[in-house]
């Protein structure tokens, strides 16, 4: 990369407002947490007085360390908050086309049924028309579907291109994915000027044509012969046993440096190329981590871009200048050297107004990667996410790369020879007995490899800037169902846990390599999944003692309720107003606290033991992918924002057992105070489990309706409801510990990471 100098700096970074305000509330919320502390450890009632009551306690006061330790890594993602500004025109001035770094665009797919061929190719127009030189800009296809199907609309879309991208800059269009363009404008008054509406009317029914073509032949499943015949490509399937037994099939669809491959104006296309990497049944082909691999090995003979942008398939491009921001933090004079990857935040145009699945992470993104920036650079999240190249293939800050590094690095092949090279580059035995997925590329042997890759480039000396512009730069489809959402934090809780006890481990390995601001940032990540331990008891133990009227927090006339009442209030009051501040309503506030629960009580808990049967050597980690379609009802339900159940799960009847214990202890108290010792003594004593109890309930509504109410086919299956009345029947005062006997064994953990589609 040639600079002109030294001028005024690319890009800014400013520390967010109101640090001190801040900083003094945390502090009075460590205080009441204190406290509570105190109050646990000097009330724990003598042995032999009552043991039930006793162990209650003890478990109480563990959860109680638990949680206020984790709120204090909590405030590692909040204590130090920054934001960036870019200077794009700067970068314009300071850089003709010809000096600016090549850019090959990753999109990677896997499933042509959950990740539909259309959806996938608007994502690869929208990238193809950044507003960034065409001979600068390369988009690579990684199909794990191995899917024609896919193959075949890819081939549209590179017709569709030479008019779409020359459309897309002379009206300066945005969004640049079609799909979303035309959505867009079919919300605003026609356009009112002859010509640009007429071009406007042929764009627009050039794009429906294609669109039904490529729909066409995703309903009949397969390509017709005739179509087939009109491109050689097709005939790679002829080998072709399955998606997971098949040679490589690789097709550049545009070669970019191909005198006849122009847009309707003549101007150069981006180059495009299509990759299924050759699979086999006894290689394991390692998610999408291997096929990034193998799009960085592949790349490098044909583009060889220096930055990489790796975009997940339902990631369109909302914003066509987002290289461009991303490059004014790469090619800084004075700052920019050590900056590994530039993530910008995952937004979802699917999201409904209270969110509530809390798909949409709004405070995530707003908030706390902001705080990780801080402190040396947000997580690598997947998608959206510019890397240096030879960041990528392992390069230490200040260091070169080795031979091998070098070799991938460098050298671009004539046509002629790529062919055989590639199929080479993207076989399964290429990476037998090298350090791709260890010491190259992305790693391996982790469902968050996005994360763990991010961490070890950060470890090596790197850092890593967060951007959000305020037209997001990515937009994509959150999942929307209730266990979708569910198995999606299977997923990255389990990763993130597994990151925690690996090599790489935020607590040990990236000690002194890291700051410690960002080593406990990545640990409120990592440890997701031991949160389900304290949350379980907290939401099971003391509703159950209510049923034995063993009282667990102070009673109402004691001084002792303030911290408790002080932390709790002053806690969530912050959070609805963070929530608030990030842009979401109250009910979607509401939501959000629903769905905490439900993954601490369930994603979290499978992801726990499944980590720990998996360091045992048990089982092995899968990636179930997110669909990215749903059917009609189901999305009508979605649009309502009615809880969506519908099929039975493990995961289904914890949260019901959850649910109909805590309304039976809450029956049975309420019972109890009526009939009982009298009214006044009883709530003296156990109103904070009453009350604790009572919001569970409320929070829980939906899936009473889903249990009881409903007669959609988003309603709890009856088989889960039958399994958690019964368990409530099994419930005896006088023995609290059985249900959880009778629940360990309805469980069926193998089940837990899988959901079916209806
Ligand atoms: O064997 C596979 C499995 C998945 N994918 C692709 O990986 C992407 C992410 O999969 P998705 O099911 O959408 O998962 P999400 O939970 O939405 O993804 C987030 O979390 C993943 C890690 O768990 C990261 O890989 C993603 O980039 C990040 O957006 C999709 O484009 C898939 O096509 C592959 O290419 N090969
Ligand atoms: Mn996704």
């Amino acid at each position: 990369m040639r600079s002109k100098g030294h001028g005024l700096p690319l890009f800014e970074t400013k520390r967010a407002k109101g640090r001190v305000t801040y900083r003094l509330f945390a502090s009075s919320i460590f205080v009441g947490i204190c406290l509570i502390w105190v109050y646990r450890l000097t009330h724990i009632p003598k042995p032999g007085q009552d043991n039930a009551a006793r162990w209650a306690w003890i478990g109480l006061l563990a959860s109680e360390l638990w949680f206020g330790f984790y709120w204090i890594l909590t405030q590692a993602v909040r204590w130090n908050r920054v934001h960036r500004i870019t200077f794009k025109d700067r970068l314009s001035q300071r850089y003709e086309n010809d000096e600016l770094p090549g850019v090959d665009v990753f999109v990677c797919t896997a499933d042509p049924t959950i990740e539909p061929p259309i959806m996938v190719i608007n994502t690869v127009l929208s990238v193809m028309a950044y507003d960034f030189p065409a001979e600068k800009l390369s988009v690579y296809l990684s199909d794990d579907g191995g899917s024609d199907l896919t193959f075949y609309a890819l081939l549209e879309a590179s017709k569709f291109a030479k008019d779409w991208i020359p459309y897309c800059k002379e009206f300066d269009v945005e969004p640049r994915s079609p799909a979303a363009y035309f959505k867009f404008m079919s919300l605003l008054p026609p356009v009112s000027e002859a010509e640009q509406a007429n071009k406007f009317i042929t764009i627009k029914k050039l794009y429906k044509d294609m669109e039904n073509r490529i729909e066409n032949t995703t309903k009949l499943g397969r390509i017709p012969e005739e179509e087939k015949s009109k491109h050689k490509g097709f005939s790679q399937w002829e080998s072709y046993l399955s998606r997971r037994d098949h040679d490589t099939i690789f097709q550049i669809v545009i070669d970019g440096k191909d005198a006849d491959a122009k847009d309707v104006f003549g101007c150069t296309l981006p180059t495009l190329v299509y990759l299924a990497r050759e699979k086999r049944p006894h290689y394991h082909h390692n998610f999408k981590a291997g096929a990034m691999n193998a799009l960085i090995r592949v790349s490098s003979k044909i583009s060889n871009g220096e930055i990489i942008l790796n975009v997940d398939c339902d990631m369109y491009s909302n914003n066509s200048t987002s290289i461009r921001d991303a490059l004014c933090f790469l090619l800084d004079e004075e700052k920019g050297h050590d900056i590994a990857f530039v993530q910008f935040p995952q937004k979802f145009e699917n999201n409904t107004k209270n969110d509530l699945y809390g798909t949409e992470l709004r405070v995530l993104n707003k908030v706390e990667f902001s705080g990780m920036d801080g402190y040396g650079g947000p997580l690598y999240s997947g998608t959206g996410c510019f890397h240096r190249r030879n960041v990528l293939c392992g390069t230490e800050f200040g260091g070169e790369n080795n031979e091998e590094e070098r070799e991938i690095i460098g050298g671009e092949l004539s046509v002629r020879d790529l062919e055989e090279n590639v199929r080479g580059l993207a076989s399964c035995a290429y990476e037998e007995n090298t350090q791709w997925g260890k010491e190259m590329g992305l790693k391996y042997g982790c469902p968050v490899e996005d994360v763990i890759t991010g961490l070890s480039i950060q470890t090596r000396g790197w850092k890593s800037v967060f951007f959000s512009p305020s037209r997001p730069a990515f937009m994509g489809v959150a999942p929307t169902t209730l266990l979708q959402t569910l198995v999606q934090h299977k997923r990255w809780s389990e990763g993130d846990f597994q990151i925690l006890l690996s090599k790489y481990s935020p607590a040990w390995y990236a000690h002194n390599k890291i700051t410690l601001g960002l080593q406990l940032g990545y640990c409120c990540y990592c440890l997701w999944a031991p949160n389900c331990l304290a949350t379980l008891y907290y939401s099971f133990v003391p509703s159950l003692c209510l049923l034995k009227s063993i009282p667990l927090f102070p009673p109402i006339s004691s001084l002792w309720l303030i911290p408790f009442a002080y932390v709790v209030i002053a806690k969530y009051t912050y959070s609805l107003a963070e929530f608030l501040w990030s842009g979401g309503t109250i009910f979607g506030w509401w939501n959000e606290q629903r769905m905490w629960l439900y993954k601490r009580a369930s994603s979290y808990l499978f992801a726990f033991i499944d980590t720990i049967l998996n360091s045992l050597g048990f089982s092995e980690s899968a990636f179930v992918i997110t669909a990215k379609v749903a059917d009609k009802d189901v999305s009508e339900r979605y649009e309502k924002e009615i809880m969506e159940f519908g099929t039975s799960s493990p995961m289904f009847t914890i949260l019901s057992v959850l649910a109909m214990v805590n309304l039976y202890c809450f029956v049975g108290a309420v019972k109890e105070a009526v009939m009982g010792e009298g009214v006044v003594k009883f709530y003296e004593t156990v109103l904070v489990q009453i009350l604790l109890c009572g919001v569970l309930i409320l929070i829980n509504l939906p899936l009473y309706q889903g249990l009881f109410l409903r007669k959609d086919k988003g309603k709890m299956p009856s088989s889960v409801a039958v399994k958690s009345a019964a368990f409530d029947g099994g419930l005896d005062p006088r023995h609290p510990e059985l249900p959880f006997k009778e629940a360990s064994e309805k469980i069926n953990l193998e089940n837990a990471g899988t959901y079916q589609r209806c």
